[in-house]
């Protein structure tokens, strides 16, 4: 089974605003309300490429009813642990350019962190761990790798995608993968990423620090994989942009929907870049049927 811990949920508000003037008042040309969080977000896209997996995480008040439900008409299976405040909403405002302003999480007491730690402790060797999105202010930062060193006996592997302090944390407790994006590689290592040439050095650096799969994701200029033997380049398809959120989270999707059937890492790579590619060229997540139309399209090199 695969499963995804979301910390820190979200309804992601999305608004499309004609002209955005900030300090003034604007109308809404149209909206949208969607489950997010970067754990969830996986599970939806494993979801549409036809893998089952299960929803961990904290989740509370109104908003995380709405969450639930959504999963639940989408046939994904949740073992959220309930907290008392509201799961955040985060406004993805669309305009001449994109704006992001993501809320800050409900307190998460010590019995609630205590309950989400029972629930790994069903985890086996046969099982995905998907650690992805913001640490809730109230949680240690330490916690990904907490996490981590709990499922060690299980020889579960672990997938990390996070940021900032927290992916500082997780990369010293050696995830079996990691996705971070260029800039979050190059703030890791407290430099500017920006070439292929960087991206190679700095992904290769973690795998020196004993992480043995590294995705580079690097937006609109595709992304690229870093193990001890090889670099490989995914191309970006070619198509109109018409929402990035989520593009990273269907990148870790797309990969484990096909790593869990074949086991290839370059396959599940490209299938990855694919879906990359057509969530950001869709209003939603990526259906399949977009990411087959545009596999033929990633090919695969080293580099
Ligand atoms: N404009 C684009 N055109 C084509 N492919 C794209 C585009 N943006 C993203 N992708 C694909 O999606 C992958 C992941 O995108 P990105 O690097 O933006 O992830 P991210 O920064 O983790 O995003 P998020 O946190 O919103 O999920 C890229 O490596 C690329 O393959
Ligand atoms: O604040 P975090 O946890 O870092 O990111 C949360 C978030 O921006 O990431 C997802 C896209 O990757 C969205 O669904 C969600 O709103």
């Amino acid at each position: 089974m695969i499963y995804t811990c979301t910390l820190n949920p979200a309804i992601d508000y999305f608004l499309q605003v004609d002209n955005f003037r900030a300090g003034e008042l604007n109308h809404v040309k149209a909206d949208r309300k969607m489950p997010g969080g970067k754990g969830i977000n996986v599970s939806r896209v494993l979801k549409h490429l036809g893998q089952a997996s299960k929803c961990l995480g904290f989740i509370g008040g109104f908003t995380g009813d709405f969450i639930k439900e959504k999963l639940v008409e989408e046939g994904i299976e949740t073992d959220f642990v309930a907290v008392n405040g509201d799961t955040r909403i985060n406004v993805k405002l669309k305009s001449n350019t994109e704006t992001e302003i993501n809320g800050v999480a409900p307190q998460i007491t010590d019995d609630q962190l205590d309950a989400l730690f029972a629930k790994l402790e069903k985890l086996t060797s046969e099982d995905i761990l998907v650690l992805s999105g913001s640490v809730p202010g109230t949680l240690p930062v330490t916690i990904y790798k907490d996490m981590i060193e709990k499922v060690a006996g299980s020889r579960a592997k672990v997938v990390a995608d996070t940021s900032g302090v927290a992916f500082k944390r997780v990369v010293t407790a050696k995830p079996f993968l990691v996705k971070p994006n260029h800039h979050e590689l190059g703030e890791y290592f407290g430099v500017t990423v920006e070439s292929f040439d960087d991206v190679k050095k700095y992904g290769k650096k973690l795998v020196d620090e004993g992480i043995e799969h590294v995705i580079v994701s690097m937006g609109g200029k595709g992304a690229i994989y870093i193990d001890k033997d090889e670099y490989l380049f995914a191309p970006p398809a070619k198509g109109e942009l018409k929402n990035s959120v989520g593009a990273g989270d269907s990148l870790v999707g797309g990969f484990l929907s096909e790593y869990v059937v074949s086991g290839d890492f370059r396959k599940a790579f490209q299938k990855g870049a694919a879906s990359g590619s057509a969530t950001a060229f869709s209003v939603d997540l990526c259906s399949k049927e977009k990411v087959e139309e545009l596999l033929p399209q990633i090919k695969v090199s080293n580099i």
